[in-house]
């Protein structure tokens, strides 16, 4: 059955493929992990991280009770953390270790099935402390919490408002006597909750709460504030504070709530980057822009584009592998089943995964590269870039999630029902990543952010002003005709700025009808936004489909002929498949017609075909170790069967050859003496 490769055995399903595989898999490699030298780093913190077998446990988490599941998950994190400071800090190349590397986040991955309770400290806590302290504040702060001497979370939400900010109900309000501030929950709806790590683990917490001085609330603000004694842990005089519950994923999180009971803190524990309260209690806004305590969500919500495209890849080396090895049904009496792989809907299931791995991917390294440009400029007190990186980084976290978990749990319909098994390892890919898509700012109501953008932008259009980069398109929206149908990539791509457009102008031609029929601009615009929402999709998926392509052409430039030919299959895959989607879309805003679009259902076809030689090949490329997999269906050696098998024998059901369930309630009933 199974024939033995580089030492290890492999099943021959799955070594038949990587042997037809036509192109280099390293060379692909590295383009996703944005060139070799990246490659090379991040295997050799693989290998430290890994290696050792830190990551490992004796039995696997799901068996364990929420208590025992919470302590292994403190107790690897620890060990992580150590690594990091000590032999990882070195290899990743930070002067203090890990806030900056995504490598370093993802192989934390090995170590936990779902996830750190640290996440949020290195997540959103240091961040903040990063970019919304005085440098005063960041020097007394940040070295402690870089070398994890105190630990932290950040506390926002609240029981009764997540997306609202501005609805927050936290006080804090100052007292110019003792130069204090004073935090207060003043009711139920007003405890803090969700905070990752804030149940059991952390010490200190990023609270958002309204700031008053002097009679006068200033809005929301960010305070740092001490939670727990920094010896015993016991949550100081004036704080409730507990952990929240089980949930759907995150279960090793420790997501907690958080309460104060005329709390004081010291003056200098607001973060006073933006604005300051002097100990007279006067209020000084330093910022030139009234958002930029937003500033941690949007760095999550860059960061966070990244993350979902690891976890697609991971979800779709899983199912991929996976369709290698099943076989399955006889379609030809005379002929062996074959690989599930070679079914067509299969394809078109798994390779659209591939491809947006792929896409999300590219989007994210460009989005932090455009990240790192608006910071610079706001460095230099310009904050003109601001509002249209605010627009994109919105409608890519909330596309990029949401495509993300949807991909995912087609993966798992891909697995047919040994995907169930929470040893396949995409039930907890699934359960994390749809969670992405409400935290950091929900699908809705980011899509909604980028709306308002879009609209202005489109109004700017209208009366022949200039555009920033990302809506330029939007200058050919007034030409009165449909936009040219023309399959080429540029062409769809271009189609798809036309739907992005004409789904604006829509909007706007609505907004503008309700508002002459009487409506406010507020009811006008609420009455407008399934479509809104649908314009900031367009305008997003155009964004993603241009950059993917764009980014494509450039990083393949030099890569060797067949690497070319396969990185383009892929690209025209996600442009077909999302073209194919769209279909009555592209009836209303392009000239294409139902012999176009019968055509690209044939040529999308053709191209699974074309692409389905190299599918493990595409899958091996993402190089994940089997640790960050942690999948039966999913192991490079493709020993599917044999992992199932030894997994569910470790199961603690099977411990005992007659349950106790059996004396106790099976054998009464079946009886009749119950
Ligand atoms: C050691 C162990 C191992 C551990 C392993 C870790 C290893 C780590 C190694 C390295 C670390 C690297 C980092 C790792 C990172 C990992 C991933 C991170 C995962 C973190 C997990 C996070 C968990 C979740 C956390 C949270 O959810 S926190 C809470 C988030 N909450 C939200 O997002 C709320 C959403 N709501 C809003 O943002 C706003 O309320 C709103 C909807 C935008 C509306 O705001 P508001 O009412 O104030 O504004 P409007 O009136 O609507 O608009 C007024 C104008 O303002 C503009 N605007 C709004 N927001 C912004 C903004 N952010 N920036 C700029 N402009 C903004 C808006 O557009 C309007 O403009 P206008 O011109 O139209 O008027
Ligand atoms: C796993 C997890 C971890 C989290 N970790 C943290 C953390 O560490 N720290 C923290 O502070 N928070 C955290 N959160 C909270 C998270 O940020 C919020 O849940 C999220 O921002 C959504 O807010 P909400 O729960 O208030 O949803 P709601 O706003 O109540 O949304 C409910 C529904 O109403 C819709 N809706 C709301 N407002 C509008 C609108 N204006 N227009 C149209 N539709 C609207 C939404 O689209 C959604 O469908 C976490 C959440 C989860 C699930």
């Amino acid at each position: 059955m199974t024939q033995t490769n580089n030492n290890m055995t492999v099943n021959p399903d799955l070594a038949m493929e990587r042997a037809k595989c036509n192109f280099n898999v390293l060379e692909v490699t590295h383009i996703f992990d944005g060139g070799e030298r990246n490659t090379l780093q991040r295997k050799k913190i693989e290998d430290v991280a890994l290696n050792s077998g830190a990551s490992k446990d004796a039995l696997g988490e799901e068996h364990m009770s929420p208590k025992e599941k919470y302590e292994n998950a403190v107790r690897k994190s620890c060990i992580y953390a150590t690594m990091m400071k000590n032999e990882l800090a070195e290899l990743s190349g930070l002067e203090s270790f890990g806030v900056s590397s995504p490598v370093i986040r993802r192989t934390a991955d090995a170590f936990f099935k779902e996830v750190s309770p640290f996440l949020l400290h290195l997540g959103m806590f240091v961040p903040t402390i990063m970019g919304q302290c005085t440098p005063e504040q960041q020097s007394y702060w940040l070295p402690r919490a870089l070398d994890m001497q105190i630990i932290g979370t950040y506390a926002q939400t609240e029981l009764g408002h997540g997306t609202f900010i501005r609805g927050l109900e936290t006080t804090a309000t100052y007292d110019p006597e003792t130069e204090e501030f004073v935090l207060h929950s003043p009711t139920l709806s007003s405890y803090k909750w969700w905070a990752g790590g804030l149940g059991k683990t952390v010490n200190y917490c990023i609270v958002v709460a309204q700031l008053y001085t002097k009679g006068e609330c200033h809005g929301t603000h960010p305070f740092i504030v001490q939670i727990r004694d920094e010896d015993t842990h016991v949550p100081l005089p004036g704080i409730k504070v507990g952990e929240i519950g089980p949930k759907m994923g995150f279960n090793t999180a420790d997501n907690g709530f958080l309460g104060f009971d005329h709390y004081r803190i010291p003056r200098e524990h607001m973060l006073m980057k933006n604005a300051q309260v002097l100990k007279d209690g006067t209020y000084v806004k330093v910022a030139r822009h009234g958002k930029l305590t937003y500033g941690t969500m949007v760095f999550v919500r860059v960061v966070l584009v990244n993350e979902v495209a690891f976890n697609l890849a991971k979800a779709s080396t899983i199912a991929v592998r996976y369709s290698a090895i099943r076989r399955q049904s006889k379609p030809k009496p005379d002929e062996v089943e074959p690989q599930i792989l070679d079914y067509v809907t299969q394809q078109h299931k798994l390779f659209i995964a591939i491809a947006t791995a792929h896409a999300l991917q590219l989007c994210s390294t460009w989005l932090w590269e455009s990240f790192s440009a608006v910071l610079a400029q706001m460095k230099g007190g310009n904050t003109d870039t601001l509002p249209e990186f605010h627009a994109l980084s919105s409608c890519l976290k909330a596309i990029s999630t949401s495509d993300s978990a949807h991909l995912i749990e087609q993966c798992r319909h891909a697995c047919g029902g040994h995907g169930y098994m929470i040893s396949s390892g995409i039930p907890n890919l699934y359960n994390f990543v749809s969670a992405t898509r409400t935290y950091e700012g929900d699908y809705t109501v980011l899509l909604l952010q980028t709306a308002r953008f879009l609209v202005k932008a489109y109004e700017q259009a209208e009366a022949k002003k200039p555009l920033t980069p990302t809506v330029s398109y939007l200058a050919h929206a007034f030409s009165g005709s449909r936009a040219t149908w023309d399959n080429s990539p540029d062409g769809i791509i271009r189609s798809f700025q036309a739907l992005a457009a004409g789904k604006t102008a829509v909007c706007v031609t609505n907004m503008r009808k309700r508002m002459r029929a009487g409506l406010s601009q507020v009811d006008a615009w609420e009455m407008s936004t399934i479509q809104l929402v649908a314009a900031a999709e367009a305008h997003c998926r155009a964004v993603i489909a241009d950059t993917y392509r764009k980014e494509i052409v450039r990083l393949t430039a030099n890569s060797s002929p067949n690497v070319k030919v396969v990185m383009d299959q892929l690209t025209t895959l996600y442009l077909y498949y999302w073209a194919l989607e769209r279909t009555g879309d592209l009836l209303m805003f392009t000239s294409v017609s139902q012999k176009d679009l019968v055509d690209l259902q044939i040529a999308y076809e053709e191209l699974l075909l074309k692409i389905r030689p190299n599918a493990v090949g595409l899958v091996d490329a993402f190089d994940l170790r089997d640790e960050l997999l942690h999948s039966t269906l999913g192991s490079y050696d493709g020993r599917v069967y044999e992992r199932l098998m030894e997994e569910a024998l470790k199961s603690p059901m099977n411990k005992e050859p007659v349950s106790d369930a059996y004396s106790k309630y099976l054998r009464p009933m079946m009886k009749g003496k119950l």
